[in-house]
């Protein structure tokens, strides 16, 4: 099979791709066997040296339940005068999606590869999972908020020294169509170098 076997339907899916505003995901999601699928398809990124430096927690049906409560307790260790509603907003956050899936990024750093480009790879491993999922017909979101950056979250995810969070991927089923956003103006964002005089 050809990599670059050209297919004018990726080709207008990638075109118009969109996220999913994250209060308008609902069931279904997919099963776990659609999402064994979709990680396989995300885990296929560049990857400099084949490090495979990330990997993946699912969090699926009741285990959002318990990681919102754990992440609940931490929001409110964090800010002892938090509202009970914002307690109970944290609890809720895992709960916004049918499937979530953490993205870890686990980079070796001792490698001759840099961090930065493992990095990198982990940051591709979140997109083409969206891609993956939208291209399967599934509604995505790649979010991080404050439980990507929080030591106590990190533990409960069992997260090892020098591992962090690239992105909390929330999948399931669109209630509405994106609607378009500004998108970057080209001519700003491209030149061509041409040699200097
Ligand atoms: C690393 C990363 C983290 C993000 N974290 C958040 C977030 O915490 N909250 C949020 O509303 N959007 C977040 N976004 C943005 C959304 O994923 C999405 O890209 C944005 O809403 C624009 O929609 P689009 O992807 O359709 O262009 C993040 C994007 C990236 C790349």
């Amino acid at each position: 099979m050809l990599a670059t076997r050209p297919s004018a339907d990726a080709r207008a899916m990638l075109a118009l791709r969109r996220s999913v505003g994250k209060q308008f995901l609902t069931e279904p999601g997919p099963s776990p066997s659609d999402l064994d699928e979709l990680l396989t398809i995300a885990a296929r990124v560049p990857d400099h040296r084949k490090l495979t430096p990330w990997r993946f927690i699912v969090f699926e049906g009741d285990a959002r339940v318990e990681f919102g409560k754990a992440i609940a307790k931490i929001h409110g260790s964090n800010l002892p005068d938090a509202e009970s509603q914002d307690v109970l907003h944290a609890a809720g956050l895992p709960l916004r999606a049918p499937v979530m899936v953490a993205v870890i990024s686990s980079p070796d750093h001792t490698h001759k590869t840099p961090v930065w480009e493992q990095e990198l790879s982990a940051g591709a491993v979140c997109h083409n999972l969206l891609l993956a999922a939208n291209a399967s017909g599934w509604a995505g979101v790649w979010l991080t908020e404050w439980l990507a950056f929080d030591k106590q979250v990190d533990a409960v995810l069992g997260l090892t020294e020098g591992e962090r969070v690239a992105g909390y991927i929330y999948l399931g089923t669109a209630t509405m169509a994106s609607l378009e956003r500004p998108r970057a103006d080209m001519s700003e964002k491209v030149t061509r170098w041409t040699a200097p005089a």
